[in-house]
């Protein structure tokens, strides 16, 4: 194994080094955390062994080896997640009306819990810089039925210049070195080095320069890591705090994990720490507010059009309601209850729920319409399908199920999973390939 690794982590645990190393023998620790826009946490809980999680209130820890094919997964009733990576948002401590911006935010966890937090009100921005991440991103945004939220792939630096000042709290979960991942074997295969370190921590401070600029006068900036080295942790805060007197270390009232180390600038006992011995992977965990003043920028509203007739009529006839601000994009129709923002100079991957595609004067819905929370008690097309029938349509086959002509949303215990077209004696599939089991 990496001997400068190890020595590194001896001097950081001292008499616990042997605990560490025993936690490397061991598999990785497992959690879900229950979606309560979908409200399944009874069903979750009759469905799989789970033990709530100290970290965060809708967690749980499993022994379980739980798939992604599993369809409470794919009705976006749960999110898997290590356990101690609940604990960011739960510190965030978010309320409803917050705006929030998660800067590094795929593959999505922390956005889909900030969004379970949010229940549909405030503002939620889910950055994502690497394109092809942002896109699993949107996909568990989707999946989990998030509707209320704008998803970007845009650097930190467009971000700082986008929303200078308008955010009640940021997150940075940021890209790290990603000690508290590694398991023996990484540790042993030399993917460590303290050069990568280093490079992580420049990164890091770069990335919380712009962060910075987001935060309004009094909000909150969570800092995170899944690293145990100090250069990207207490050392990057306390470099922060030397730049910026006008941010606040707070302390983090939460019992789970261990307090941090001291620097000039921080204080170990404000900051958190978890390690595998704490019962999570690792975490390091800062949070700060602004106390100074901060320059706003003013956003602007995009005008909302009116719904196109082909989605007016769509609209009406599934869920009966046009009570909707619209935005089109291309022939790409979405959906909001709150107004769209002008975001020119950003790649917006998405924002609102996504309708659907007009094409040749037809609308052509989107998965997204049919997974999106808010809609679920609405849908006036609708059919149950068993057990047998979720797995047959999930493979992306047609379903000989008799039911009315046109769209229909497919439920399975309550929850929609995708939709289908009638022709009266089965369901033409449309559940997207890329999300269908092999
Ligand atoms: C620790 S991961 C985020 C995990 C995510 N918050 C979650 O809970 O699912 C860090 C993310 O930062 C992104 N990233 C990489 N380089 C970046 C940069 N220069 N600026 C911002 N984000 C970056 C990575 O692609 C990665 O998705």
């Amino acid at each position: 194994m990496n001997k400068t690794f190890l020595d590194r982590m001896q001097t950081y645990l001292g008499d616990e080094y042997e605990a560490y190393i025993a936690s490397l023998e061991k598999p990785l620790y497992k959690g879900i955390r229950n979606n309560t826009l979908k409200d399944s946490k009874d069903l979750l809980e009759q469905t799989f062994q789970l033990e709530p999680s100290k970290f965060n209130e809708d967690g749980y820890s499993t022994l379980e080896d739980i798939s992604g094919n599993h369809p409470l997964h794919k009705m976006g009733c749960f999110y898997m997640q290590e356990p101690s990576a609940m604990s960011v948002v739960q510190i965030a401590d978010i309320q409803k009306r917050d705006w929030v911006l998660d800067m590094c935010a795929a593959p999505g966890g922390k956005s889909t819990q900030i969004a379970s937090k949010l229940q549909h009100t405030g503002c939620i921005v889910s950055n994502e810089y690497v394109g092809k991440r942002a896109t699993i991103l949107m996909s568990n945004l989707e999946r989990m039925g998030v509707g209320e939220c704008i998803i970007t792939n845009a650097s930190t630096k467009q971000l700082a210049a986008e929303f200078m000042g308008i955010f009640d709290k940021v997150i940075v979960d940021a890209p790290c070195s990603g000690e508290g991942m590694m398991k023996k074997h990484d540790i042993a295969s030399q993917e460590w080095s303290e050069a990568n370190v280093l490079a992580c921590a420049k990164r890091q401070k770069d990335i919380l320069e712009d962060a910075y600029l987001c935060v309004k006068e009094g909000g909150v900036l969570v800092y995170s890591t899944c690293t145990y080295a100090k250069e990207e942790n207490e050392h990057v805060v306390d470099a922060f705090l030397e730049a910026h007197p006008d941010m606040e270390l707070l302390a983090i009232e939460e019992s789970f994990g261990r307090e941090g180390y001291d620097t000039p600038r921080v204080k170990g006992a404000y900051v958190k720490r978890i390690f595998p011995m704490d019962g999570g992977e690792g975490h390091f965990i800062a949070k700060l507010r602004k106390k100074g003043t901060q320059e706003t920028k003013k956003l602007h509203l995009y005008k909302s059009i009116p719904l196109p007739k082909e989605v007016k009529a769509f609209l009406m006839d599934q869920i009966g309601d046009i009570d909707f601000y619209c935005y089109q994009r291309n022939n790409h129709v979405y959906i909001k209850k709150s107004p769209f923002i002008d975001l020119a100079n950003i790649h917006v991957l998405r924002q609102g729920i996504e309708v659907g595609e007009i094409i040749k004067g037809r609308l052509e819905p989107h998965q997204h319409f049919f997974m999106a929370a808010t809609l679920q008690n609405k849908f006036q097309h609708k059919i149950t399908v068993t057990e047998e029938q979720l797995s047959t349509f999930l493979q992306g086959n047609v379903l000989s199920i008799p039911c009315e002509r046109g769209y229909v949303a497919l439920m399975y215990k309550g929850y929609a999973v995708g939709f289908g077209k009638s022709d009266g004696k089965q369901i033409k599939n449309k559940y997207p390939k890329g999300l269908r089991i092999r």
